[in-house]
């Protein structure tokens, strides 16, 4: 099969959807992998590094034009959606719930559309969003951390204090990956870390991890009302897989937050978990509401390309591999997980949780 890889185009995002130990693999698979010039750069791989690997380096036009299933990283942006077609199978992040012009783009071209963050293994595990939801987990704290600072827009806190003077206080909302990865960093910090999940499944696999490190709360209403007004940092990392995020942080709560907290929505890619959070990227990644400072950018491990473009492919290079050796109708009919990446097909919803989002295009 011919397998594509485009640069993202995106702001500010410098993943590539393919490292050239991936492309090699596809290539010894039998494959023909069409790389467009410079698509690695950014992620410190070399158009020579994927003709080592024996891809082929070709135009923007071709890698997207002549390829039959095009791995990317991030879901299309408009200037992309004239090269959807119905003979490509796009195997990429999506976020289609938060994303309807792209939604009805790819009904339109009748692509297949497999979306990465809603294929689900059999333990209902979601393999690859996991790697991107550790990035930006850990990234999370690291931004939090930075904008507390003084120069950066914040209160001029430290989070972790120093001895004698308190640290500050983070509060994660929904404890799954990233907010998992996002206490761990803070806790290292040195952070007051609370974490609230709606799962008691969750809250005890969180309580035996982090022990005395963390409090770890049923998230209910009430609760999340008590843990924010004291909170420094919340940190937004609610999934209800493939569907739009749940606004649990409205905004009548703004006032009843410290003025000076920063708020950290991860979860922006499915529309966020705060009311007032909207997209943003690393151009221009804080706005503030009511005078608080909001951090939302939808693709945080675009910002450490090297790291994530390796750990995208390490989960990735499984499911296109079976993608490209069975093509789509085969993989997809043998393979649970695929199944659930599935988001639109032959013009149609596939997803329940885009369905639910958009509920006149799929009828
Ligand atoms: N902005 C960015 O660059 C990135 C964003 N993400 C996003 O971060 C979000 C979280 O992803 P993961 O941690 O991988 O998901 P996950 O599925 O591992 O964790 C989500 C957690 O939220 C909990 N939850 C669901 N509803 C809740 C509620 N009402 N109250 C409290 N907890 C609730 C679940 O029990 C679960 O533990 C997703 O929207 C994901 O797409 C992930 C990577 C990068
Ligand atoms: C998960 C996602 O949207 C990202 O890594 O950008
Ligand atoms: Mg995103």
């Amino acid at each position: 099969m011919r397998v594509g890889v485009v640069a993202e185009i995106k702001p500010a995002e410098r993943r590539v959807g393919l490292t050239p130990a991936g492309a090699a693999a596809l290539v010894a698979d039998g494959h023909d992998v069409l790389v467009q010039t410079g698509a690695g750069v950014g992620a410190g791989f070399g158009d020579e590094d994927y003709l080592r690997a024996g891809a082929r380096i070709v135009s923007v036009d071709q890698a997207w034009g002549d390829s039959e299933l095009l791995v990317k990283v991030k879901e299309p942006i408009a200037a992309e959606y004239g090269y959807l077609r119905s003979d490509l199978t796009l195997f990429t992040y999506l976020h289609l719930a938060a994303d309807r012009p792209l939604t009805e783009a790819l009904m339109a071209a009748k692509t297949t559309a497999i979306a990465y963050e809603t294929v689900r293994d059999e333990s209902g595990a979601l393999p690859l969003l996991a790697p991107m939801s550790e990035v930006a987990g850990r990234l999370a704290a690291q931004a939090a951390a930075h904008h507390l600072q003084h120069p950066f827009g914040g209160p001029g806190l430290l989070i972790g204090g120093v001895p004698g003077v308190p640290p500050a206080r983070v509060v994660v909302i929904g404890g799954g990956v990233v907010g998992t990865q996002a206490a761990l960093v803070a806790v290292g910090m040195q952070a007051d870390v609370t974490i609230l999940d709606s799962s008691p499944r969750r809250l005890r696999q969180l309580d035996e991890f982090f022990g005395p490190r963390a409090q770890v709360v049923m998230s209910d209403p009430l609760a999340l009302e008590e843990a924010i007004v004291d909170a420094d940092v919340l940190i937004g990392a609610v999934l209800v897989p493939g569907a739009a995020a749940p606004k649990l942080v409205r905004a009548d709560h703004l006032p009843s937050l410290k003025p000076a907290a920063v708020l950290v929505d991860v979860a922006i890619d499915q529309g966020g978990c705060f009311e007032t959070s909207r997209p943003t990227t690393y151009l221009d990644p804080t706005y503030r509401v009511a005078g608080i400072l909001h951090y939302c950018v939808a693709n945080m491990p675009g910002a450490v390309p090297r790291t994530s473009t390796r750990a995208l492919t390490n989960a990735t290079l499984p499911y296109v591999r079976k993608l490209a050796g069975l093509g789509p109708d085969l993989a997809l009919a043998g393979d649970e997980a695929l199944q659930a990446g599935l988001n639109v097909r032959d013009g149609l919803v596939r997803h329940a949780g885009v369905a639910t989002a958009f509920p006149d295009l799929a009828s």
